[in-house]
């Protein structure tokens, strides 16, 4: 390992895969892992069987990681406590927190998505509620993103993600919490290019998934990836994020993880869609979260004021909640006025 850093007591925030991924790689660093869950069932499940059936089956949850539903008791004596749960729970569960939060403690948002009401980031929001509570000089805040399937996390295969925030100093001190000989972690100050990379790639992912459910081909997908990125990048640096960060791990790596991988269920949504299936047929039947459908809806609200080109975006926003037939979405996509790259 480059850097060690072991650290008394850490928590996660959200029992789903990731944060369960995530309290596996903390658990190797930390000497206890707080796994906060909101539904009592379902932690006790936890608590029981020392494992995540639902969403993480086959990992074994190491004796360090306590689950609880009690969220004073997770965050209690916790200097650094990673935010796990979907992007449009968050600013409730952010609410209950804040005031428990101890005194100068990190929170680190491992989620990808923009909420459809405020079309705010995670950062944006804790940011809103920490100065609503008086808390902004006292608690920092910092973004977790990169290509990283929970599952191959916690199996342990080598991943590498970014740690974003303002202040370098503590970028690089999380950086030294989160690394494992095994998961990565990279530094940066570029909090908007994380989230919005983060969260962006998975309506591409949807893109993806219908090409693919289409029966289309390889030289489709990767016009997407590309094209994608152009999009994803003209907004991100519009909204005053750094060019470069479009092209790192949060940005090209996460959108061909979720573009090309079968574990990601915003290309499974998409998939599904292009086989000719209904989104609210795939959406009930799906136990995980598929982010990308909402932030569809931000991102489409966020960008119809603005003069900013997003092509895929409006075709995808247009087959999510306009009925659109995906066939003619791609034909749409495909007929657009000639354009120099
Ligand atoms: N699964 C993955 O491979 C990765 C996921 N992420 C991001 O992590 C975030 C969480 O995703 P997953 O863990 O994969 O989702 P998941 O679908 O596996 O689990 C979501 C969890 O949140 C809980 N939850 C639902 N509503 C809640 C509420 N109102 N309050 C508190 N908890 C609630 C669910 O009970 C469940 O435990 C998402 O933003 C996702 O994009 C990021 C990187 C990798
Ligand atoms: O963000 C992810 C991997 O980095 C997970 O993607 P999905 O949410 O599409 O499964």
């Amino acid at each position: 390992m480059t850097v060690k850093n072991r650290i008394e007591r850490v928590a996660v925030i959200g029992a789903g895969s990731w944060g369960t991924a995530i309290a596996t790689v903390l658990s190797r660093k930390a000497g206890t892992v707080m796994l906060w869950g909101h539904r009592e069932e379902h932690v006790h499940q936890l608590v029981v069987d020392r494992e995540n059936r639902k969403h993480l089956p086959g990992i074994v949850l190491s004796d360090n990681i306590i689950p609880t539903s009690d969220i004073r008791d997770a965050v209690m004596n916790t200097e650094i406590i990673c935010a796990v749960v979907p992007s449009h729970s968050f600013r409730s569960v952010f609410e209950k927190m804040t005031p428990l939060l101890e005194h100068r403690a990190i929170v680190v948002s491992a989620i990808k998505g923009v909420e459809n009401s405020t079309l705010m980031t995670m950062t944006q929001i804790m940011d809103q509620i920490l100065k609503q509570e008086q808390r902004q000089n006292d608690i920092q805040t910092a973004v977790l993103s990169g290509p990283s399937f929970a599952k191959e996390v916690a199996q342990g295969i080598p991943t590498a993600v970014t740690i974003g925030c303002k202040d370098l100093k503590i970028a690089q001190y999380l950086q030294t919490v989160f690394v494992t000989e095994t998961f990565r972690v990279y530094a940066s100050t570029d909090v908007m290019g994380l989230e919005i990379s983060a969260a962006l790639k998975n309506i591409i992912a949807i893109a993806a998934g219908i090409c693919d459910g289409l029966g289309y081909g390889m030289n489709t997908r990767a016009a997407l990836i590309t094209r994608g990125l152009t999009e994803i990048t003209r907004l991100g640096v519009h909204l005053g994020a750094e060019r470069e960060t479009f092209f790192g791990l949060s940005g090209l790596g996460d959108l061909v993880l979720t573009c090309t991988g079968d574990l990601s269920r915003n290309r499974f949504v998409g998939m599904e869609l292009g086989r000719g299936r209904k989104l609210v047929d795939i959406l009930n039947e799906m136990k995980m979260v598929a982010e990308g459908v909402k932030t569809t809806k931000s991102i489409y609200d966020l960008t119809r004021p603005l003069d900013i080109e997003m092509p895929i975006l409006e075709q995808v926003y247009a087959i999510l909640y306009e009925d659109k037939e995906c066939s003619l979405a791609v034909k749409d996509l495909l007929a657009r006025e000639l354009k120099v790259e």
